[in-house]
């Protein structure tokens, strides 16, 4: 038995959701370039779930059973608001969605009706908790989702209590479609390793969100942020980036374990950094990482990954740092939820093996003697 560091390059499931072939990614078979350009969030959901785009009914009928789904049990929020006021978001997210199944009546019911009904829950209330959780650490009171609005707009509008402008939200819908499937990525792993046991969906997604944090993974897209903050200015940058790289320091949103030519949902947020950098008059966080990318590139030759110009577009869309990466879980829920799904349907442990590099033939020492 030889391990393979990483489980590089090791099939370890079948799947129709996503798939990553010769750098073109796709959901159930449909080109993400397609769908960042004409999809919206709730049609790529209905695509994740169903396997199909849905018609205009179907389509309705999602967003209306989202947004009455959007209201968090009042206990949860109650709960959060017990949180310590500087707790890492996605550690606040991951407790708060696992309080989820203690009022879900229906938590630990194994049909695929159930399961569904749950997905369309956890899907609908991890962006009141995010908001909520936003609006709690700073003293204010949380606002109720409205009804019959996109994911996106009801989103923006319980985070500030303003109404959205279009823009923003078409910016952020957009973004959330690039970040809602990605074949087997590691939270993806985490949440089809764990109900693979057959424990219950909250578990799953409780599980994703523990393993999306890690900065290696989706919590990526803030320290670029913190980088973008920390190098301050343009003519910074080639100092800044030249010294990581002779220390042989990762440079956030850089690099890919599937991907070596190029992430292909990069340069549609690179576009849509660029565009709110017009729109809001402050080219400085596109112009950096501009910069950046032609640094770490033509040295390294690492391309920009999902991360890198998210960090950028979300920060013109004024959302605070620390909420990069539960918007991820936001989206990412979607696909979270179908692998649960599709893990349920056609189930197995899953239980790899470990090399044993440890000594051999230990004699047992009484505690009196060690
Ligand atoms: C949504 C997402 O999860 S996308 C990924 C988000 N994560 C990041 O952006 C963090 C920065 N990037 C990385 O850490 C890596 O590129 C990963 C974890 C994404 C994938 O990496 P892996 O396939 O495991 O490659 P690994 O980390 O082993 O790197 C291979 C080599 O490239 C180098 N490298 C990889 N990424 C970077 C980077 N961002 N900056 C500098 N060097 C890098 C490594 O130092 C290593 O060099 P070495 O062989 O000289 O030691
Ligand atoms: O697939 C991966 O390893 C990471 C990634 O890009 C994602 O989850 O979107």
């Amino acid at each position: 038995m030889t391990a393979t560091k990483g489980l590089e390059g090791i099939v370890a499931t079948t799947s129709s959701i996503s798939s990553i072939i010769d750098g073109v990614l796709t959901y159930r078979g449909i080109n993400i370039d397609d769908l960042a350009e004409n999809a919206t969030f709730e049609e790529v959901v209905y695509l994740l779930w169903y396997g199909k785009l849905p018609n205009r009914s179907e389509l309705n009928q999602l967003i209306q059973d989202l947004s009455s789904s959007a209201a968090v049990p009042a206990e949860v929020l109650d709960g959060i608001k017990l949180f310590p006021k500087n707790v890492n978001t996605m550690a606040a997210l991951r407790t708060a969605v696992s309080s989820l199944a203690l009022y879900d009546a229906e938590a630990n019911d194994m049909t695929p009706e159930s399961n569904l009904r749950k997905a369309i829950k956890l899907q609908a209330q991890l962006p009141t908790i995010v908001a909520a959780f936003a609006r709690i650490r700073q003293g204010q009171e949380p606002i109720a989702p409205k009804s019959g609005v996109s994911i996106a707009e009801n989103f923006l509008y319980m985070l500030t209590g303003r109404n959205p402008e279009k823009i923003a939200i078409e910016a952020l819908d957009k973004a959330l479609v690039l970040h809602a499937d990605h074949e087997l990525n590691a939270s993806t792993f985490a949440a089809r390793v764990t109900v693979a046991t057959l424990s219950d969906i909250y578990s799953g997604v409780t599980s994703a969100i523990g393993a999306l944090k890690g900065p290696l993974h989706g919590g990526a897209n803030e320290a670029v942020m913190a980088m973008l903050e920390e190098i301050g200015t343009a003519s910074n940058v080639t100092a800044y980036i030249n010294e990581k790289l002779a220390n042989k320091e990762k440079i956030m949103g850089f690099g890919h374990r599937v991907y070596k030519n190029g992430d292909p949902r990069a340069k549609h947020l690179m576009k849509m950094s660029e565009e709110l950098g017009k729109i809001t008059n402050n080219m400085n966080w596109y112009d950096m990482s501009i910069q950046i990318e032609e640094l770490v590139t033509g040295q390294k030759g690492l391309k920009p990954n999902v991360d890198f110009y998210s960090a950028s577009v979300y920060t013109s869309l004024e959302i605070p740092r620390d909420l990069f990466t539960p918007i991820f879980a936001i989206s990412r829920t979607s696909g979270w939820t179908a692998h649960i799904l599709e893990q349920y349907e056609n189930n197995r442990l899953i239980r790899p093996r470990a090399e044993y590099t440890g000594p051999s033939h230990q004699a047992f020492i009484p505690i009196e003697q060690r």
